[in-house]
């Protein structure tokens, strides 16, 4: 029996780097929090405390830091490009590299009923998020680009049913063809070189469109089940995007149960509910195009360690 290091990166988590843009009085704001790790053959670090390979934590802090400017942030997954391609090309012992990237969104304050140029409310909406994996030198380089979301929290008061389900002696749950239904939307889209390379991408066209098909299936499915809105949900963005391979959700149904005021003598014509914070459902599917090209580590925070 031999004690061997196994799967390992290192780098520094969630610098939040924010980026003011002032080419004109009128200011513009990126907020981020971005995670490096890389990847590589870092065995004598561990095994040895040798340090001769290891770019520490705090440069590649300063390195986010610095390309907010030097490259500036059009988009996180071109800022996460930057920084992933960066680490692989220019630094000799990294062989790969993870990028991942949260943005808060901020929107202009409306003062006097203008927007103000330099004062901002941040949204208390959706957290936008990307995920960069560079892996190997030169020719041999392979590229993978999540783009997503999450906490997008959405609620319809109709147009929801749940029935015909499966029965044991355990079940109590009620079918119904009305009832409110309300999640706190992940997702997270998996880009391909289909179709497109990476410079022809808008990313954020493609955040916008993801997010508002998303929104529209939601609003105007009649829903049968979570599960049967997040599939359509996700073929509606694959129709519309070609070079999006994949898309994974996690959606917790945040139920509402109808408040029973009858004691009251109090009609309820699903007028009024409890809103349970846990348990919750918690629903997972992808949705993908049969002939997806492959993901390796694209889904991969962590270099096989998670
Ligand atoms: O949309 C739903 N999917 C389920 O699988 C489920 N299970 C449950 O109790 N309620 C719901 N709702």
């Amino acid at each position: 029996m031999a004690i061997v290091l196994g799967p390992n990166q290192y780098g520094k988590a969630e610098n939040r780097v924010v980026r003011i843009t002032r080419d004109s009085t009128r200011h513009e704001i990126r907020d981020l929090n971005v995670s490096t790790a890389l990847r590589g053959d870092f065995s004598a670090a561990h095994l040895v405390g040798d340090q001769s390979q290891v770019l520490p934590t705090d440069t590649q802090k300063q390195t986010a830091y610095s390309y907010a400017k030097e490259k500036g942030v059009s988009s996180i997954e071109a800022y996460g490009l930057e920084l992933a391609r960066h680490f692989v090309d220019d630094v000799v012992p990294v062989e790969g590299a993870r990028i991942e990237i949260e943005e808060y969104a901020w929107e202009h304050a409306v003062v006097d009923g203008e927007e103000h140029e330099h004062t901002f409310v941040r949204l208390g909406q959706e957290v936008r998020t990307a995920s960069i994996t560079v892996e190997g030198k030169g020719a041999e380089q392979k590229t993978w680009v999540i783009g997503g979301l999450k906490d997008l929290v959405i609620l319809k008061s109709t147009g929801s049913e749940f029935h015909g389900f499966l029965k044991d002696e355990y079940t109590l749950l009620e079918p119904t063809t009305d009832r409110v239904m309300a999640t706190a939307l992940v997702a997270q889209w998996r880009f391909a070189e289909t179709g497109a390379t990476w410079a022809e991408i808008d990313w954020n066209d493609v955040y916008t469109g993801v997010k508002r098909i998303l929104i529209t299936k939601f609003a105007t499915i009649q829903s049968l089940a979570l599960q049967q809105t997040l599939y359509e949900m996700g073929k509606a963005v694959l129709e519309e995007y070609p070079f999006i391979a994949e898309i994974k959700f996690s959606a917790p149904n945040k139920h509402h149960f109808l408040y029973n005021l009858e004691t009251f003598g109090v009609e309820n014509n699903n007028e009024v509910f409890h809103a349970d914070d846990r348990p919750y459902g918690l629903i997972q599917a992808t949705v993908m195009r049969d002939d997806a090209p492959d993901a390796g580590p694209a889904w991969t925070p962590a270099a096989n360690l998670a």
